[in-house]
């Protein structure tokens, strides 16, 4: 279990070189009433061992943020930097986890963690396959499915087995866009220590769009809110707890003033979309 470190300030270095660097980016989408404006002159760094979350209003364009790191969304205008190099294309570098599950009907639980360690891109020995997809099939509670196909899985399990064969990777960097927003409140909670656990482990760059303002808290290092669409960046917000980080950052005083201010924030953003999209149906 982890344990709270409250007194210790975050140790996450935000200054040094960035691993990743969004620079002033713009994206449009093409849209039958023209270029709908997604993102708007956007800029954040992300450093090595971050744990950055992105909060905003539905629509206003968190996951196209996301994509753009994934590399399956290129900028309109401004650049996004991985290392240094513009994000081109997708790599075993950059984990991703969405909301529904992704996973391949076709393979087994077996066969869907241990797929991604069979990519050529993907360093681990063959001779270590087998061990690794054992631990996160246990680490996940799935040892006892390992030759079930996801149709015989509930909804939980398949994004267990999700999070699952992201993490078996071990990329550098984890993309999750709301991966535990369909699991109930004892799974989820569970997940996200193992995410902590992991992490502590295997000291990854995380991104994640959330819209738990207390998941966000409990995870990030820094929080990241954006304003109604085109987003921008609302306000950075540091959170005060370090890692490793346990259940009782959720009595910390701080915890609950920060929960404050965030939901503030993030009405406040929800509010302004509203009214944009009642502009747009009039
Ligand atoms: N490839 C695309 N082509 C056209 N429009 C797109 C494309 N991708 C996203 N959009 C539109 O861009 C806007 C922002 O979408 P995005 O998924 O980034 O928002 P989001 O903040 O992640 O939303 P949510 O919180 O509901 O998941 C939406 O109006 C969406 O319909």
């Amino acid at each position: 279990m982890n344990t709270a470190t409250m007194d210790n300030p975050s140790t996450h270095a935000t200054t040094g070189t960035p691993r990743v660097r969004f620079e002033d980016v713009v994206v449009e989408f093409p849209t039958a009433q023209g270029p709908m404006r997604v993102l708007d002159g956007l800029s954040l760094d992300i450093h090595q061992g971050e744990f950055v979350s992105i909060i905003g209003p539905s629509g206003c364009g968190k996951t196209t943020l996301m994509n753009m790191l994934a590399g399956f969304v290129q900028p309109t205008q401004g650049r996004v930097l991985l290392d240094g190099k513009p994000v081109t294309e997708p790599g075993p570098d950059r984990g991703v986890i969405f909301q529904e599950y992704g996973v391949f009907p076709w393979l087994t639980v077996r066969q869907n963690i241990a797929f991604g360690l069979r990519l050529s891109a993907n360093k681990t020995p063959k001779s270590g396959h087998a061990g690794i997809v054992d631990r996160y099939m246990r680490l996940m509670g799935l040892a006892d499915f390992a030759d079930h196909h996801p149709k015989h899985l509930s909804g939980g399990m398949r994004q267990r087995l999700a999070l699952a064969r992201a993490y078996a990777v071990r990329p550098e960097f984890l993309l999750m866009d709301e991966p535990f927003g369909a699991l109930d409140a004892q799974t989820r909670s569970a997940m996200q220590d193992l995410l902590l656990d992991v992490l502590q482990a295997e000291g990854k760059t995380v991104m994640l769009i959330t819209h738990s303002v207390d998941e966000a808290i409990y995870l990030s290092s820094r929080i990241v809110v954006v304003t109604a669409r085109p987003a921008r960046i609302r306000t950075v917000i540091d959170v005060p707890f370090g890692y490793p980080r346990g259940e009782s950052v959720h009595e910390d005083p701080r915890f609950a003033a920060l929960r404050a201010q965030i939901r503030e924030l993030v009405m406040q953003e929800y509010a302004a979309q509203s009214r944009q999209q009642v502009r747009l149906s009039d």
